[in-house]
């Protein structure tokens, strides 16, 4: 529910942070303050007031004039207005000042993909194939061999929502952070939006509620109908397109060559249809779908029955599939929750030659190991592995959450915990862990990669580990800085 009351307190401890120099928490704070303001108030005003001094303090000037045009025009305190005016002629000396050059943008420039794009789905690499088998169903292998820091995908999960409790950080629609931009939905206080496209989609017409009981999963699973409905344009639609697939098809036996295909979308939808399916882990979770659809009339027996099945449907592939967003690699919850059509196919190994690394609204997957043409490539389920879990731990929850007996190479020879591990290299210096630039840890990344290489006949030991471990780190810095 919007409040002023909310927003103000936010705004208070904004402005603390502003005047400590802490511009991320300001931001979060001017954010929060944003999401609960009631519309068209003196609040909003004042929000948008306290993000165009933040934006003025890291330069970003064109951002603070946006920000000061957002709140002139609800501000009606004739003090206030004037304050905002003349932060605005300071703002526009600067632009005319200015002649420093645009930043080097970091982030897509490291994260490409590292070989040629496949043919019919160009986000990822030509070499990837979705094979099958009787151990691990469908599963990854490269018909090409790769080396530590290969990036092999690059997906946005199709199906995406975001941890309630971060709903002031990043785009309700896509998942995209653009912080400094996000504006808030003008009915509830449950969405921000970082685009008008963003803010105008069917999808938050449907979510838009001041409900605070939903769990993070009936969310997702929330989102997988309602964008397959905003998609097709009706449940009638959706049901034809149901009715139109013959068989069960992977996300490769789709083209997406051509990204203005307006069959796109509909495909995706097929695609991730044909996941692996299991029982959701609880009795209650199939209750979920009764509220889930709430919002739709339903007009006979045939369309509540296509309903019930589609939603189950769903449910079971969302609990096998599902992928959490972990934008910082020490948070232990995840901070959004996603499905995608292609890396659902990932299996897992305690030991995985593949990293997920979240970088804004995508999943970059990235090889560890040098992986030869024609093996399997492995990411791991669940941050399960076998420098943090023992065998037991490990065996006993993937029987467990998946059914399934892990017997990757670190299950098999119960592989160390990592201080157990032998060392191999007495030479070895413990890795940097502070670097003063971007382009410092891009070099410190490649080293690391090519001792890996160099010294793969001696894993599994100490220092291989140690460095992937820095690796990951380090791929997450690169890929989710602040812009300041
Ligand atoms: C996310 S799905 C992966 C795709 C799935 N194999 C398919 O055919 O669609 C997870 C399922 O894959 C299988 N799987 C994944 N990793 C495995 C492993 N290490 N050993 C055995 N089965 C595995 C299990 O059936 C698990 O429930």
């Amino acid at each position: 529910m919007k409040s002023n009351k909310i927003a103000e307190s936010f705004n208070l401890k904004a402005s603390e942070c502003l005047a400590a120099g802490k511009y991320t928490e300001a931001l979060e704070n001017y954010n929060q303050s944003l999401r609960f303001a009631v519309n068209k108030s003196q609040m909003l005003s004042d929000a948008y007031a306290g993000r165009s001094k933040i934006y003025y303090e890291v330069n970003q000037l064109e951002n603070c004039l946006k920000n000061i045009k957002k709140s002139l025009q609800t501000c009606i305190n004739d003090e206030k207005c004037r304050k905002i005016e003349s932060l605005r002629e300071k703002c526009l000396d600067q632009i005319n000042l200015s002649t420093s050059e645009k930043k080097e943008n970091v982030t897509s420039e490291f994260f490409k993909l590292s070989h040629p794009q496949h043919k019919r789905v160009p986000f990822i690499a030509g070499c990837l194939e979705v094979r099958e088998n009787d151990v691990y169903g469908r599963y990854i292998a490269t018909t090409s061999d790769l080396k530590p820091g290969d990036i092999v995908v690059i997906e946005e999960p199709f199906y995406k929502v975001l941890d309630p409790k971060r709903r002031h950080t990043r785009c309700a629609i896509c998942l995209k952070q653009n912080m400094l931009n996000l504006f808030p939905c003008v009915k509830c206080s449950n969405a921000m939006f970082c685009s008008r496209v963003c803010s105008e989609s069917v999808v938050h017409r449907y979510e838009c509620n001041d409900s605070k009981d939903d769990s993070f999963d009936k969310l997702l699973l929330q989102r997988m109908f309602y964008q397959a409905i905003e998609i097709t344009g009706s449940l009638e639609e959706l049901q034809k397109l149901m009715n139109r697939q013959t068989s069960s098809k992977t996300i490769l036996d789709f083209d997406f060559s051509d990204p203005k295909n307006s069959m796109n979308d509909k495909n995706r939808i097929l695609a991730t249809t044909s996941l692996a399916e299991r029982e959701p882990w609880s009795a209650e979770a199939y209750a979920k779908y009764e509220s889930v659809t709430q919002q739709l009339q339903i007009e006979t027996e045939d369309e509540r029955k296509f309903l019930q099945n589609y939603l189950v449907r769903c449910l079971k592939s969302m609990t096998v599939n599902f992928f959490h967003f972990f934008w910082s690699p020490t948070k232990i919850e995840g901070q959004g929750l996603a499905l995608c059509s292609l890396a659902a196919y990932f299996a897992h190994s305690c030991d995985p030659n593949v990293e997920k690394i979240d970088v804004d609204n995508k999943f970059v997957f990235i090889t560890k190991k040098p992986i030869k043409a024609g093996e399997q490539l492995f990411m791991n389920y669940d941050r399960f592995s076998f420098l943090t879990h023992t065998l037991k731990d490990r065996q006993d929850y993937f029987n467990k959450i998946y059914t399934f007996q892990c017997a990757c190479n670190a299950c098999k020879d119960d592989y160390p915990m990592l201080n157990k591990l032998p060392r191999i290299d007495e030479k070895f210096i413990e890795p940097e862990t502070k670097f003063e630039s971007i382009a410092v840890a891009k070099l410190q990344y490649q080293k690391n990669c090519d001792y890996i290489s160099a010294n793969m006949d001696r894993y599994p030991c100490y220092e291989i580990c140690l460095l992937m471990i820095q690796n990951y780190r380090l791929l997450h810095a690169i890929g989710n800085k602040l812009p300041f």
